[in-house]
């Protein structure tokens, strides 16, 4: 099993990650918290009450999980792949697979990662809904010390099966657009090569990019519902299940609700992914 893979994955993942972070803080919290008017708002409102630091808030533990996630994505989809095709990463280029493998492989994937990804997508995602300062005197303390104390909380009060809230929603999310994710890229990267050669680097950022677009914007209503889901523990009863928390947030709020997020996750899409193809494909040839 080619471990390159999962260690380039590992690399790239984590580049990626500190690059688009402010952009994912400003993002769940115009998801899941109606007192922002829009980005802009929410950017200006979170530097005042918590400087830099507020859009940083929740990444220490993304980072050390981006390690399992992302290894997990790109050493699935390229084992997938080479399962599907008899055809290993370098060889690719002169035999290109069909695209539906392509999509298969990423889907694979996908719904892999998702399964690692879920507890710590939750735990970021009640780290980052925490509004309040870092050291405020007298104030009331945020509800959670860190990730670890967050985890903690969670297995207390919810269970170990709480660590997973949202998790259906999350893999529902990541199956299917992680299979356009690879698709977009593979696509737009074959249009840009001479054919048997190996994309430039120019080529890969801007195939990474629009291929992080294009899964984002795809994963948008389903990313809504997931994160909704991943806070409703907190407040006893808020929703049944996925349907009816779909069903009750188009109720209360419009359909328009399950686009929240779409402009800022396309925005920090593009250099996330740019950057994380670019690594990803370096490392590879670098260890060839
Ligand atoms: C499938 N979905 C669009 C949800 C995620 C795509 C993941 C790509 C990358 N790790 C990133 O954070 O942008």
């Amino acid at each position: 099993m080619p471990a390159e893979e999962f260690m380039a994955g590992w690399v790239s993942g984590a580049l990626g990650l500190v690059l688009g972070h402010p952009f994912d803080t400003v993002k769940v919290r115009l998801q899941t918290q109606n007192k922002y008017q829009g980005i802009m708002d929410c950017m200006v409102k979170t530097y005042r009450h918590e400087s830099l630091l507020g859009f940083f808030k929740g990444m220490s533990f993304p980072i050390a999980s981006v390690a399992v996630v992302n290894s997990v994505l790109f050493g699935c989809y390229s084992n997938a792949l080479l399962a599907l095709t008899a055809t290993s990463h370098q060889e690719r280029r002169a035999q290109p697979p069909s695209y539906t493998h392509v999509f298969v492989a990423g889907c694979t994937g996908g719904l892999l990662q998702a399964y690692c990804l879920a507890p710590f997508d939750l735990i970021k995602v009640r780290l980052q809904n925490q509004t309040e300062p870092r050291a405020q005197l007298g104030g009331p303390p945020p509800r959670y010390r860190g990730p670890v104390h967050c985890a903690a909380c969670i297995l207390r009060e919810e269970g170990p099966r709480g660590l997973f809230r949202g998790a259906w929603a999350l893999m529902l999310r990541d199956t299917p657009t992680l299979g356009i994710y690879f698709v977009t890229y593979e696509w737009l990267c074959r249009q840009y090569t001479p054919e048997g050669q190996t994309p430039s680097s120019a080529t890969v950022l801007v195939a990474g990019g629009f291929a992080g677009i294009a899964s984002w914007v795809t994963a948008t209503p389903l990313d809504v519902v997931k994160s909704r889901m991943q806070m409703a523990g907190l407040e006893r009863g808020a929703y049944q299940g996925m349907l009816d928390c779909i069903v009750r947030s188009a109720r209360q709020e419009g359909l328009g609700v399950f686009f929240r997020g779409l402009l800022i996750n396309s925005a920090r899409a593009f250099p996330v992914n740019a950057v994380t193809f670019l690594s990803y494909e370096h490392l590879l040839l670098a260890w060839a």
